[in-house]
């Protein structure tokens, strides 16, 4: 069930009662600040909940474009001020499935009220979106109709045409919508042929996916597109097909104060990559945390991107997983690191995933199919070490991450809030190795 509509309100008041217990700002939660969390029967077995499986990322071209036909239209048409209208352009077929999946689409929402944020100058980078007040991870930052929805891909290569259409798109928009659109940035200056595919350039976001159509959307909003770039973001741009909004929320808790960012690249490039692709798509020089790293630093950091990465591959999760389970049933010894050369060290597979999850957070770097196998391991591991803080600390950061991409805490809630009757507390009894 989504969380979060209200019916006919655009804001949401942010003191409204959640529907989670908001978890503890602290990152390690004590046993006593959990005393008040919600509890179950404690003869209840709370079984640690199955891995999340993301779809693939849906190709730029799909395959039958050019048996489709496009068309456009304002949404909702009727009932919502002006700057809650979305123009999209849709593919024949995805507006009839969009409203047998969801009654009543595009469905109400909310966004944080008052907001969470503000949009302010930024040294060296335009505009930019900073906290106003202390974010959690998974939160919701804000919630919009995107300005512009269209496909990657129209079903026409002819390079004039194509701008004859998405300058005809803003006008197709109404005249405060088209207004935030002009105000929005350029940074591709007369590279583009027209100012509209400049800005549709500069701000545009993936969304996604939408039902009869395999292929790519972007999206062009008014807040969200303000979100500069970080190769260590705080949050992430994500959308919901049944209301047809754009959110960003946060990958990590955010202080009031610091600047809310996104990646608009692949964060696993070393650095001298990512430079010259943020140079080449995006015009400027980032000068985040990590890029301002340099010689032995900087090598480190682009060492650890590529080992998040090459760790989140399903060959490598299966092989892990299956040492791990091997550790497991073998009694679960922890045992002592074991430097091999200066730079490699032998771990226990339980160890291994304790630094692997710290260099992910270390880089900002959440690898969307490890972060969920690499959680379920640490939580299971200290179920049966029967360490309850542990389980609790990594239970919600599963609980959050899990919210952030699918509007769901999948279950990792009730664990974090009842640690020990997870199915595996204790679960090796006297074969444990201590
Ligand atoms: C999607 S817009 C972000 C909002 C933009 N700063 C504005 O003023 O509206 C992308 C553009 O913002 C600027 N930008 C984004 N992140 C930046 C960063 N980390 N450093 C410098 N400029 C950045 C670049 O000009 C980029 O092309």
């Amino acid at each position: 069930m989504r969380r979060g509509f209200l019916l006919s309100t655009p804001r949401e008041p942010r003191k409204a009662a959640p529907a989670e217990p908001r978890p503890s700002s602290s990152s390690k939660p004590s046993e006593q600040e959990n005393k008040s969390t919600a509890q179950v029967p404690s003869t209840t077995v709370i079984p640690l909940p199955a891995r999340y499986i993301f779809r693939p990322l849906d190709p730029e071209y799909p395959p039958d474009i050019w048996q489709r036909t496009v068309d456009v239209s304002e949404f909702p048409q009727a009932g919502v001020p002006p700057e809650q209208r979305t123009v999209f352009v849709h593919y024949n077929g995805v507006v009839d499935a969009l409203r047998a999946q969801h009654p009543g689409w595009p469905q109400a929402f909310s966004s944080p009220s008052p907001p969470v944020y503000k949009i302010v100058p930024i040294d060296g980078a335009g505009l930019g979106m900073v906290a106003t007040a202390d974010i959690t991870a998974g939160e919701v930052i804000v919630r919009e109709r995107p300005l512009l929805l269209s496909p990657k891909a129209l079903p026409t290569q002819d390079r004039e045409a194509l701008a004859c259409l998405t300058v005809g798109l803003v006008q197709f928009m109404n005249p405060e919508n088209r207004r935030a659109f002009y105000a929005l940035k350029n940074c591709k200056g007369k590279t583009m042929p027209t100012e509209e595919d400049g800005i549709i350039n500069t701000n545009s976001f993936m969304c996604g996916p939408f039902p009869t159509y395999e292929g790519r959307y972007c999206g062009v909003a008014r807040e969200c597109s303000r979100a500069n770039h970080s190769c260590s973001p705080n949050a992430k741009h994500c959308f919901d097909p049944a209301t047809l909004t754009q959110s960003l929320r946060a990958f990590r808790d955010i202080r009031a104060g610091e600047e809310i960012t996104v990646s608009y690249i692949d964060f696993y490039l070393p650095s001298e990559k990512r430079k010259e692709e943020l140079k080449r798509r995006y015009f400027f020089d980032c000068r985040c945390a990590a890029c301002r790293l340099t010689g032995q630093a900087r090598q480190q950091s682009d060492t650890a991107r590529a080992f998040v990465n090459a760790c989140g591959g399903d060959a490598m999760i299966a092989k892990v997983e299956a040492a791990f389970e091997e550790w497991l049933a073998a009694g679960a010894q922890r045992t002592a690191p074991v430097v091999l050369s200066p730079g490699l060290t032998q771990l226990d597979p339980f160890g291994m995933a304790e630094v692997l999850w710290d260099t992910m957070v270390r880089e900002g770097c959440y690898n969307r199919g490890l972060w969920e196998p690499l959680l379920t391991r640490l939580v299971k591991g200290y179920a049966v070490l029967e360490n309850a803080e542990r389980v609790r600390f990594y239970a919600t950061k599963a609980a959050q991450l899990r919210t952030l991409y699918t509007e769901e805490d999948g279950g990792w809630r009730a664990v974090a809030d009842n640690p020990r009757q997870t199915e595996w507390w204790a679960k090796l009894g006297a074969k444990r190795i201590r």
